[in-house]
């Protein structure tokens, strides 16, 4: 018997509820009769998980709450904007499905400019983004880029302060929120690289769920799959992790698929990008074989100084 019920644990900020209210509409259009329902929850980042569900080689894992709630069977899947979402899975879970991208674009949110080249001399703009700060500066090395956390929400209450002349958000984020119209301008890749998964969906879920698994299948999304897969791997393969600078973004260009990738100093001083275009079948070869074009070019020694100096 086919099941009634998706339980899907989601956190509270106003776009993790929206990513979550969009999976539920489209699981429950595409399956007449069955209930979709949110459990959520506050994170506070990792917590050590100690229950033989999650134990590999007899260690504990790393995990995030949401992911507790799927092993212990308390939710069924999770919903993740792909930039965020880590290479690793506790063993049991992994990504199912990836949705339709959303714009993944970088934008430019001002109340007083039009453009980042708008901007006068020494304008403070805000963005806690290494990738973002790496190649605002390399642009524009006169820029005052300032700190700026917090949800979408926060960051627009900032600027909305006077606390900032400009900040760079997602244009996905401000699309799915319907906040559209505080996009002063967007930001073309060849300007800003977007992080690598910008804009996409995923879905988290215990993989030897097959009926669900199968039911979740209606949201998958082949090209973005590909795009994503190939970002990541160029991502995974140079060990870059959501707070260094760098950036990975794949087209689809008829049978081909094509994949520019940037490393950088946060302080734009050096900024190596390289390119590969291979067929759409091999997406992850495809990120691999970029990944060892930016190491040959001396990505791997500017991660390090990054890393090192954290
Ligand atoms: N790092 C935070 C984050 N994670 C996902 C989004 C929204 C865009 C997306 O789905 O990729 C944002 C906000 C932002 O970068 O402005």
């Amino acid at each position: 018997m086919a099941r009634t019920e998706i339980r899907i644990a989601t956190r509270k900020s106003p776009l993790a509820l929206w990513q979550a209210e969009f999976v539920k509409a489209e699981l429950e259009q595409a399956h007449p009769g069955l209930k979709v329902t949110l459990l959520t929850m506050t994170t506070k980042g990792d917590i050590i998980l100690d229950t033989p569900l999650a134990k590999v080689g007899g260690k504990g894992l790393f995990v995030k709450e949401l992911e507790v709630a799927m092993l212990e069977n308390r939710a069924d899947i999770a919903v993740h904007s792909m930039k965020d979402v880590p290479v690793e899975f506790p063993e049991g879970l992994g990504l199912s499905v990836i949705c339709e991208r959303e714009d993944p674009r970088d934008a430019f949110v001002s109340n007083t400019y039009k453009t980042l080249e708008e901007l006068p001399q020494g304008a403070i703009v805000g963005s806690s983004s290494l990738r973002r700060q790496c190649q605002l500066r390399a642009m524009r090395p006169d820029l005052e880029i300032r700190d700026l956390r917090g949800n979408v929400g926060t960051r627009l209450g900032k600027l909305d302060n006077g606390d900032y002349d400009a900040i760079i958000l997602a244009a996905a984020g401000l699309k799915r929120l319907e906040l559209e119209e505080r996009i002063a301008s967007f930001i073309e890749p060849e300007q800003s690289l977007p992080a690598n998964g910008q804009g996409a969906v995923g879905i988290e879920c215990r993989l030897d769920d097959v009926e669900l698994v199968q039911m979740l299948k209606v949201l998958e999304h082949v090209p973005t799959r590909a795009r994503v897969i190939a970002e990541r791997a160029m991502n995974t393969a140079l060990e870059g992790g959501c707070q260094v600078p760098i950036g990975a973004y794949a087209e689809i260009q008829g049978d081909n698929l094509w994949l520019r990738g940037l490393v950088g100093d946060p302080d734009g001083t050096k900024v190596l990008t390289d390119e590969v275009t291979g067929k759409v079948d091999d997406a992850e070869a495809i990120g691999l074989e970029l990944a060892a074009k930016l190491r040959a070019q001396g990505a791997a020694e500017i991660l390090e100084k990054v890393y090192g100096s954290k």
